[in-house]
């Protein structure tokens, strides 16, 4: 508004027309009912379709996806003395348990997710080769609760499907999508995915934040800022 109480620009309108428009809590529960029901068989196909590839082709991604990592991370300043968090593959998420050996012989402090309490942010606890990892909710290992706390700059993030805007679909617990509204500042996060998991969109509900890049086989496949200028 200007100083004469006028405005600079029309008003928007949009409000009027949808009330729900500008409303973040406001999105129809019906769809969000019918997009919980698709994500669910989406994620049956998604991990079929991992698994379908066999331990080699799994393997032989990973390997690749590493690759790429390694520049990502340099590229972008992730180096010695940095907090980055990974994850210890389930399911046939990609591998990336060498490179964040690697990563911690190059002096980057590596912390793994730790879900302490359901249905609440995830805590990040410090992994070192050496840790003895204890069995975690859905059995997930992870650090025991006497490891460092702490807080990630630089998290990723295995993604069962992806999009192009950068939303992840996961397991379904929404826990990264819970951190990533918890943690200030956000950290950067890497969705790791691969490239075949990629959907036409994963119908983003008003909980979803979308990742900083999507990073797979072939290379970054997708990034927030490319998303921002595709408008
Ligand atoms: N390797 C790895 N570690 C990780 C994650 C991950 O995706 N991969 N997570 C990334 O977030 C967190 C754990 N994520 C979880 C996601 C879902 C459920 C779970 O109980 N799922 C229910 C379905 C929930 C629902 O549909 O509401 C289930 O399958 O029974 C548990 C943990 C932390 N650690
Ligand atoms: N910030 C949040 N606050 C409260 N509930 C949330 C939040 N984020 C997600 N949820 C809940 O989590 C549920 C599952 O979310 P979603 O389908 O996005 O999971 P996901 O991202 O695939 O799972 P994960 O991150 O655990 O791998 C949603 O239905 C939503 O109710």
């Amino acid at each position: 508004m200007t100083k004469d109480g006028t405005y600079a620009s029309p008003p928007c309108m949009a409000a009027e027309v949808c009330p729900s428009y500008f409303d973040p809590l406001g999105a129809d529960p019906e769809q969000g009912r019918d997009v919980a029901r698709w994500r669910r068989a989406e994620r049956a196909r998604l991990a079929g379709l991992r698994e379908g590839l066999g331990q080699a082709g799994r393997a032989q991604g990973s390997d690749r996806i590493a690759g790429h990592l390694g520049r990502v991370l340099s590229d972008r300043g992730v180096g010695r003395g940095c907090v980055l968090s990974g994850y210890w593959p389930i399911k046939g998420e990609p591998d990336l348990r060498p490179a964040l050996a690697n990563l911690h012989h190059a002096g980057v402090t590596i912390a793994l997710p730790v879900v302490e309490t359901r249905a609440a942010p995830l805590v990040f606890r410090r992994w070192t080769p050496e840790t003895k990892l204890v069995r975690g909710d859905w059995n997930i290992p992870a650090p025991p609760p006497e490891a460092d706390e702490l807080t990630p700059e630089t998290a990723l993030a295995p993604c069962l499907g992806w999009d192009k805007a950068c939303f992840r679909l996961g397991w379904g617990g929404g826990y990264f999508d819970r951190t990533l509204a918890a943690l200030v500042p956000r950290p950067l996060t890497i969705g790791i995915a691969l490239f075949a998991a990629r959907l036409p969109t994963i119908f983003p509900q008003p909980h979803d934040i979308p990742l900083d890049l999507i990073l797979t086989e072939d290379g970054v496949a997708a990034t927030s800022a490319e998303a921002r200028t595709d408008r």
